[in-house]
């Protein structure tokens, strides 16, 4: 069975072919066209989407909506020319660094 991350960064690589599609053809395409600002809204609303469904207790709609909001995620980064590794090195960066811990630092 295909892994998770094997599963997305196959999807970046259909996400970068993109970038020469057809507007007319592809959804992604259609996506690129509209620019950064656009996607960034289409994250948002997804994310409010995927907050609805967990206040509904709707668990279909939860991982539905976190996949459309993933997908969405991914287009955005890539409009602004960066890869899904751009975020991983920032979370190994953060590894082991405790959230609370951090915000404190940030109060003192
Ligand atoms: N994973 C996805 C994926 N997830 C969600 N979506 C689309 O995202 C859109 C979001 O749905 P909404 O109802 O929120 O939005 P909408 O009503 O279509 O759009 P609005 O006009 O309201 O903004 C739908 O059209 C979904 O089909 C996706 N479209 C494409 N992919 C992947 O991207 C690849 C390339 O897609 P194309 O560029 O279209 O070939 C595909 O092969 C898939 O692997």
């Amino acid at each position: 069975m295909t892994s998770a991350l094997d599963m997305l960064l196959r999807l970046e690589e259909t996400l970068e072919e993109r970038k020469s599609a057809d507007p007319d053809t592809s959804y992604v395409a259609k996506l690129y066209k509209k620019g950064p600002c656009k996607i960034a809204q289409k994250v948002g609303e997804e994310a409010v989407e995927t907050a609805m469904a967990v206040a509904m207790d709707d668990d279909i709609g939860i991982i539905n909506e976190s996949a459309d909001l993933v997908f969405h995620l991914m287009v955005l980064l890539k409009s602004r020319g960066y890869k899904l590794e751009d975020v991983a090195l920032e979370l190994a960066r953060r590894e082991g660094l405790s959230g609370l811990e951090e915000k404190a630092s940030r109060e003192d």
